[in-house]
């Protein structure tokens, strides 16, 4: 475990380096690892094992339009892809990857087949944190672990087949076998991490919750409303609004955060838009704290939790998600990303 400097803070980090593929390949030899669930993180994280050589089945509902998105997937019924309940019973390893709601319903099926020594693996600290509102408790003779890739799963394979990785956090709730702490890293390895470093269950998800809903996807997207808003109240046409609202940090300027930190981004902008820059991100970050202040009560006090379990397990909470996606895909500033996308010459 190597130890780095984050800032001044020392966190303990696992890279590839020091916990190579082959040695994720020897934990793992002996043991069947079922991945439930072939949504988003399903077949990410399937693919990549399978392609990492480790034995791997997937339980998924029949009826469902992601069984037949198995099957395209080269998944084999019979052989490879299985009911939920069947995968779960060869399974040594249990990858526990439906939706967090859905969790909640598949429990007892689940709960049968954990059987001593058996491993249970999340990659969300939500069902066992939440656990008076989720019933999933765990028998106390199975090992129970959790790596959680910080993104999409559909990021997670595009970057394992370019040959990169996606960082994950990794956990041990319970270490039933005292082979906890090796499967989780094997694991986390095998399924294309770049490379892990380490939280709890309860860390995990309280972030997690955050970040989605904070700068990674709701607070971002209210930033970009109100600017969008206000360029458009004073004139400006709806290109021009987009582009210095979006398209710009997309493709120009966010690479460059991503590349070399923010200074580097802003060093490489006009010394008009540093004084700017530089002037006012103080005074957003004093508007923005008390909501997010606000957010991370909301979440520590499991009311994000509630309300996700309340909405997303109604028989109809597809159908209605799609409705809201609908309206955002349909406001102006999201048709205007439209057009500007179809522009990219990489696009014509
Ligand atoms: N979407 C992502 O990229 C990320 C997800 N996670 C976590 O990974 C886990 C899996 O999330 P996703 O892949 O987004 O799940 P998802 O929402 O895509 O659903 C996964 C599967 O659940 C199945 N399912 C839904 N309701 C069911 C039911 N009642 N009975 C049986 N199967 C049902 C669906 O058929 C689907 O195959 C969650 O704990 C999530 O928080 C963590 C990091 C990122
Ligand atoms: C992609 C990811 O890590 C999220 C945003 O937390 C999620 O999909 O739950
Ligand atoms: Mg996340
Ligand atoms: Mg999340």
């Amino acid at each position: 475990m190597a130890k780095l400097k984050f800032g001044e803070v020392e966190e303990n980090v696992v890279t590839r380096e020091e916990f190579p593929l082959a040695k994720a390949q020897e934990v793992l030899k002996g043991e069947t690892v079922a991945v439930i669930g072939y949504g988003v993180q399903g077949p990410g994280q399937s693919l990549n094992l399978r392609d990492n050589g480790i034995n791997v089945i997937i339980g998924q509902r029949k009826d469902s339009p992601t069984w037949e998105k198995a099957i395209a997937d080269g998944w084999v019924p019979g052989e490879t892809l299985f009911e939920i309940e069947e995968a779960a019973e060869k399974a040594t390893i249990i990858q526990y990857l439906l939706s967090d709601a859905a969790q909640i319903k598949v429990w007892p099926t689940i709960q049968k087949h954990l059987t001593p020594g058996k491993a249970l693996y999340f990659s969300h600290g939500f069902g066992i944190t939440y656990k008076e509102q989720t019933g999933i408790i765990p028998p106390a003779d199975v090992d129970v672990i959790l790596v959680a890739p910080k993104g999409s799963g559909t990021s997670l394979r595009r970057m394992f087949v370019q040959g990169r990785g996606l960082n994950s956090s990794y956990a041990i709730f319970q270490d039933a076998t005292g082979k906890a702490k090796d499967r989780v890293i094997a694991l986390g390895i095998a399924v294309g991490s770049g490379y892990l470093f380490e939280t709890d269950f309860n860390r995990e998800v309280s972030s997690d919750l955050t970040g989605e809903r904070g700068s990674l996807m709701g607070a971002i997207q209210g930033l970009f409303a109100a600017q969008y808003d206000v360029l458009r109240a004073h004139g400006h046409t709806p290109s021009e609004a987009f582009n210095e609202t979006v398209e710009e940090l997309t493709q120009s300027l966010m690479p460059l955060v991503a590349e070399n930190g923010m200074d580097w981004m802003y060093a490489n902008c006009s010394t008009t838009a540093q004084r700017g820059a530089l002037d006012w991100w103080k005074p957003f970050r004093d508007a923005i704290k008390p909501v997010v202040e606000k957010l991370y009560d909301s979440v520590v006090t499991g009311k994000e939790a509630a309300r996700s379990i309340d909405l997303n397990s109604q028989a109809d909470y597809r159908p209605k998600l799609e409705k809201e996606l609908e309206e955002l895909r349909n406001s102006e500033m999201w048709q205007a990303g439209k057009t500007v996308r179809t522009l990219r010459p990489e696009n014509n």
